[in-house]
């Protein structure tokens, strides 16, 4: 099925449909846009960017765009299922399925390389909370507040908990890398993180970001910066998979070393940056949660810029929360 295809096949004509395909739209550009955004952000330790392929030999810079493109469908089809909905048994299940799908997908444009796995996971549920609480908020104005950013931010983290938290029970036994970590080193990964709100995101990641642009710190370096911040304290499982604990530990001083010395944006923290990318890649060591963190911090940044921008206009009023 083209792409043109496969939304056509998705907008009919109810209104509460029209309202929810726009925000879909919206909501998938915005995915792709963030993944794109990450995976152009250089220099980052072990990953793929501009510059190089990192850690990985069956990755470059323009499989992540092409994988990332062809979510556009997965991410607004999310979007679409959670429109009206409440956070129950039925939508973790759907989303699933749409999940499941757009692996799939990924795999056909990728030549069967596991480019976005992890990220498929945590925005694809960010997409469906954020579509679901817009419905909601739209329809019974129930957002009162002078902060709606970070009450956007928490409250969109809380539903994809909510989410996240059901079983699916039609998910297949993979013996995934995650799986296998959990049960060789006990940590949560991917799952545990949506499970608990997203917290590298809502606690470390976006607090950072802006924290960095607030300083009058670059974007780029803001970025990074919030990365580190990010890498400094998340338990990868695909560290942990690859490296091991020690790997793990070593990463994590890493990142906090270079926060410690003033960032990326300085001199030498830019040169702990050089240094650790390459010691990372020397070791293998990809950490690919990590990025999709990151994507996701990108992700709910844009998201709660948009629904700001939006209280200025239609639908939402910044001080009544309700549509206008
Ligand atoms: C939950 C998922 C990520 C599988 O997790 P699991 O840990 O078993 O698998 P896997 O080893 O393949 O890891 C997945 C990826 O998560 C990322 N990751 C690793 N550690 C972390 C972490 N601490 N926090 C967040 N992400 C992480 C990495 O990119 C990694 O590649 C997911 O792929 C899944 O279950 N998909 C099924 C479809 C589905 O339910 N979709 C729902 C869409 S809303
Ligand atoms: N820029 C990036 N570079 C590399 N990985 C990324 C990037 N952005 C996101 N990722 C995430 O990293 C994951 C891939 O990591 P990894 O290669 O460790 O997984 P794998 O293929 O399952 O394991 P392995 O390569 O060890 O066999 C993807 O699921 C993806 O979501």
């Amino acid at each position: 099925m083209s792409t043109v295809d496969s939304y056509s096949s998705l907008l009919t004509p109810s209104y509460q449909k029209v309202e929810a395909d726009h925000y879909a739209l919206w909501l998938g550009e915005l995915a792709v846009t963030a993944l794109k955004d990450e995976a152009s952000l250089t220099p980052k330790p072990g990953l793929v960017d501009l510059d190089h392929n990192g850690s990985h030999q069956d990755m470059n810079i323009q499989l992540m765009y092409d994988s990332a493109e062809s979510l556009h469908v997965t991410f607004v089809q999310m979007a679409q299922a959670s429109y009206g909905r409440c956070a129950d048994q039925s939508l973790r299940e759907q989303l699933a399925l749409i999940g499941r799908q757009g692996e799939q997908h990924m795999l056909e444009v990728t030549k069967g390389v596991n480019t976005h796995r992890g990220a498929i996971w945590a925005l694809g549920l960010i997409t469906g909370a954020t579509s679901l609480w817009l419905a909601q908020a739209h329809h019974q104005s129930t957002i009162v507040s002078t902060s709606l950013e970070t009450i956007a931010a928490v409250k969109i983290t809380e539903i994809a908990a909510t989410i996240a938290r059901y079983t699916d029970r039609y998910a297949p036994n993979s013996g995934s890398h995650g799986t296998h970590v959990k049960r060789h080193y006990g940590t949560g990964g991917a799952r545990d993180e949506a499970e608990r709100g997203f917290p590298h995101v809502i606690d470390i990641g976006l607090p950072a970001l802006q924290q960095a642009r607030h300083q009058g710190i670059d974007e780029c370096y803001a970025r990074l910066d919030s990365l580190l911040a990010i890498m400094a304290v998340l338990p990868d499982t695909c560290i942990l998979y690859r490296g091991g604990k020690q790997a793990l530990v070593q990463t994590q001083e890493r990142a906090s070393a270079i926060l410690a010395q003033g960032g990326t944006s300085t001199d030498k923290g830019w040169q702990a940056l050089l240094a650790f990318d390459q010691w990372m890649v020397r070791h293998h060591f990809s950490p690919g949660g990590n990025a999709d963190l990151l994507a996701a911090t990108l992700y709910i940044d844009s998201i709660i810029t948009g629904i700001t921008h939006m209280s200025y206009t239609e639908p939402f009023s910044k001080t009544t929360g309700g549509r206008m």
